[in-house]
């Protein structure tokens, strides 16, 4: 049993609240999209409006990549949404940043800088290891409680999502408590239950596909982007060498093999692509699979008319879709067919549930909206989609006992 806001007494509380603000990041080092930190505006409004006073804790981007950047623009933005201000405090877990939490008052709300800025917050840990790191030891002294509303993060065992909430009394946030609600209960959503995987991810869609056609939750699994790509070239289509070498450069090319026992096991209810979208004369060009392979250098970035109906068809006897992975290269005008149309169809089918950072982001771009849930978590997701537990949340329910609101 997990906690959740309604169980803890805010007021005069020293609450770290981790929220997953992960987001894209521009050239110039700004936020190139805020859809996560919107996210959680009501958990940190409803804790800062009760009474708290709140530190946020939060990653941004892996080490060496250019997303890896400080949360000094995320506190600006958040305090723009929360019409509040945020201070932000270039320390997570230093005498500084324990300084900053124990200075916060009553409806107060700080940012403490990114903890993948400390090499033990980017390694995965057991809990009681995690609670043992500098981080959790370091802020544990200055919190009461911990808040955990980054679903997103929840597949990670980091210490600041399995650390601090063994060391402290710990709630889910809000969004935490919704994508729970949501994801955990798909097998009583309504029949016909239909699932779209595209995108990138293929050994994760190929988990999900496995898992959810083996415990009879799926009645059609519709392949799309590189998992479609992936399913073609099991079923023995030739792509040509510009996709197969895409596959095997990510490092893919087991999960053929893979996609094609799912083929023998459950190809009754795996539906693949029937044509395919290129770039010829910098033009897209749509191909039916009969006519593949593409000429050189050309590779399959969406799928084309004649698979968009026949998946419409599929979709139109559905009550329930949840759909991962957007359908082609949407990030290029010319692939965005698939994505707009395919989600566009979803939003028709009465139980309509999205993941994915990039599909969120992909169908905001392209307008597609009027989704039952569009989750925060893309690998989270996923992985609750295949009924395994998330390290973070497995932390919570473990979490020690807290007094009872009223106390
Ligand atoms: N046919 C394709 N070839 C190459 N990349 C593709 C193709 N279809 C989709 N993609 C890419 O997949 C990426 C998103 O996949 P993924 O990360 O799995 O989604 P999410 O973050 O929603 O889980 C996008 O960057 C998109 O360009
Ligand atoms: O963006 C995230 O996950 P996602 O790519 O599955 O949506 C989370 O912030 C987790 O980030 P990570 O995959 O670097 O641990």
């Amino acid at each position: 049993m997990i906690a959740t806001l309604d169980d803890l007494d805010v007021e005069g509380t020293t609450v770290g609240v981790r929220v997953d603000v992960n987001s894209p990041i521009d050239d110039d080092g700004t936020l190139a999209d805020d859809a996560r930190l919107r996210a959680h505006v009501d958990t940190l409004s409803e804790l800062l409006d009760r009474g708290g006073r709140v530190a946020v804790l939060a990653h941004q981007g892996r080490p060496g990549g250019d997303d890896f950047v400080s949360l000094d623009p995320h506190a600006d933005r958040l305090s723009e949404l929360l019409g509040r201000p945020v201070d932000y405090v270039d320390a997570t877990f230093s005498a500084a940043a324990r300084e900053a939490v124990s200075d916060l008052e009553n409806g107060d709300c700080l940012v403490l800088e990114n903890t993948r800025f400390y090499s033990e917050e980017y390694m995965e840990f057991d809990p009681e290891r995690a609670a043992r790191t500098h981080l959790v030891e370091g802020l544990e002294p200055v919190l009461d409680a911990y808040v955990n509303d980054a679903f997103a993060a929840a597949h990670r065992s980091q210490p600041s999502l399995v650390g601090l909430p063994t060391a402290l009394p710990s709630y889910a946030g809000r969004v935490m408590e919704t994508e729970l609600d949501v994801l955990g209960s798909i097998e009583a959503t309504p029949e016909p239950r239909v699932y779209v995987l595209g995108g990138a991810k293929v050994p994760d869609s190929i988990d999900v596909a496995w898992s959810v056609l083996e415990n009879d939750l799926a009645d059609h699994v519709l392949t799309a982007g590189v998992v479609g790509n992936v399913f073609l070239i099991a079923d023995g289509v030739d792509l040509g060498d510009a996709s197969s070498d895409f596959i095997y450069d990510q490092g893919y090319w087991d999960e053929i093999d893979r996609a094609a026992d799912l083929l023998d096991a459950y190809g009754d209810r795996i539906a693949l692509p029937r044509d395919v979208a290129v770039a010829r004369d910098d033009e897209r060009y749509e191909l039916g699979v009969n006519a593949l392979p593409p000429e050189e250098g050309e590779s399959a970035m969406d799928v084309g008319e004649s698979t968009l109906e026949y998946y419409q068809r599929i979709l139109d006897d559905a009550e329930t879709v949840i759909l991962n992975g957007p359908a082609g290269v949407f990030e290029d005008d010319r692939f965005q067919t698939g994505t707009r149309r395919l989600y566009g169809a979803a939003t028709d089918v009465s139980t309509s549930i999205v993941g994915g950072g990039d599909t969120a982001s992909a169908l905001r771009r392209l307008g597609v909206e009027g989704f039952s849930h569009v989750s925060t978590g893309g690998g989270a997701a996923l992985r609750m989609l295949t009924a395994e537990s998330l390290p973070a949340v497995s932390a919570l329910e473990n979490a020690p006992e807290q007094p009872a609101a009223d106390d």
